[in-house]
């Protein structure tokens, strides 16, 4: 569960990239989250991910307070950024290994846990080549490998299904499903409102850093016109 409750951030002090903004997402459900660009997605996740401060409010990932309960906090999420830096030297299953060190995940079970995602992400084979040889949508497998070794209970992901194959975004998009039918939480942005609808249980839409709808899709065609496309929807509440 992820509850923000009156965040604000503003970058220089000037325009405010995220305005009180009140969000909460339970477990058991994915939860999307849509904006134009420069609307305040990514400012609103790092915020949440303890990777820069809100210049006032509050954020709990599962009720661990992300400013004042840092290390509890983030060993609830695991995170996938939209852009990851990455050690390029690293071979892909040194990687994995080291994030499984990081998260203490015991050696017993690591293996398998890594054997199983290379199966199902198609990356048996990458794993004894160097990331630097990785192709974009194969770094990001990796990264996402990375954060699923240690089994977090939420997983926060910046723009997860960008650049994946129709295999491995059906896989992700699979996986994410069988998170939260287990009651846990997925929380992620993405600009792609067919995916949102069909694979969404609530979405917030944001614009210009505030909330401008939170709920599901039904909902969200019953406050407009029904019928209208979600895409009409969308740009209409985004304009
Ligand atoms: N480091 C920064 N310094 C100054 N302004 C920033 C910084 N990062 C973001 N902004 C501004 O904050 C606002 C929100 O940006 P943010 O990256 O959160 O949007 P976004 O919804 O993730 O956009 P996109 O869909 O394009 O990735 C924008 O006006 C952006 O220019």
């Amino acid at each position: 569960m992820i509850e923000l409750n009156h965040v604000t951030k503003s970058y220089n002090g000037t325009v405010k990239a995220v305005d009180d903004l009140q969000l909460t997402v339970r477990q058991g459900e994915i939860f999307g989250f849509l904006g134009p660009n420069g609307a305040g997605k990514t400012t609103t996740i790092k915020m949440i991910t303890g990777i820069i401060r809100p210049d006032g409010g509050t954020i709990t990932i599962n009720g661990r307070n992300i400013s004042t309960d840092t290390l509890e906090a983030k060993k609830q999420f695991g995170y996938v950024p939209d852009s990851p830096d990455l050690f390029l030297r690293l071979k892909g299953l040194e990687y994995l290994t080291f994030m499984a060190d990081m998260y203490d995940v015991p050696k017993e079970v690591r293996k398998e846990r890594i054997e199983s995602l290379a199966e199902r992400f198609d990356m048996t084979t990458a794993l004894g080549d160097s990331i630097q040889s990785y192709s974009h949508g194969m770094r990001q497998k990796i990264v996402l490998m990375g954060v699923l070794v240690h089994r977090p209970e939420v997983w926060i992901l910046d723009e997860p299904l960008t650049g994946l194959d129709p295999k491995s975004s059906f896989t992700l998009k699979e996986m994410m499903r069988e998170h939260t039918d287990s009651g846990k939480t997925v929380f992620f942005s993405t600009h792609v409102l067919e995916v949102a609808e069909r694979l969404c249980d609530r979405v917030a839409i944001i614009v210009k850093g505030r909330i401008r709808f939170c709920g599901t899709f039904k909902e969200l065609q019953e406050h407009f016109q029904a019928n209208e496309s979600l895409e009409k929807i969308f740009l209409e509440m985004t304009l």
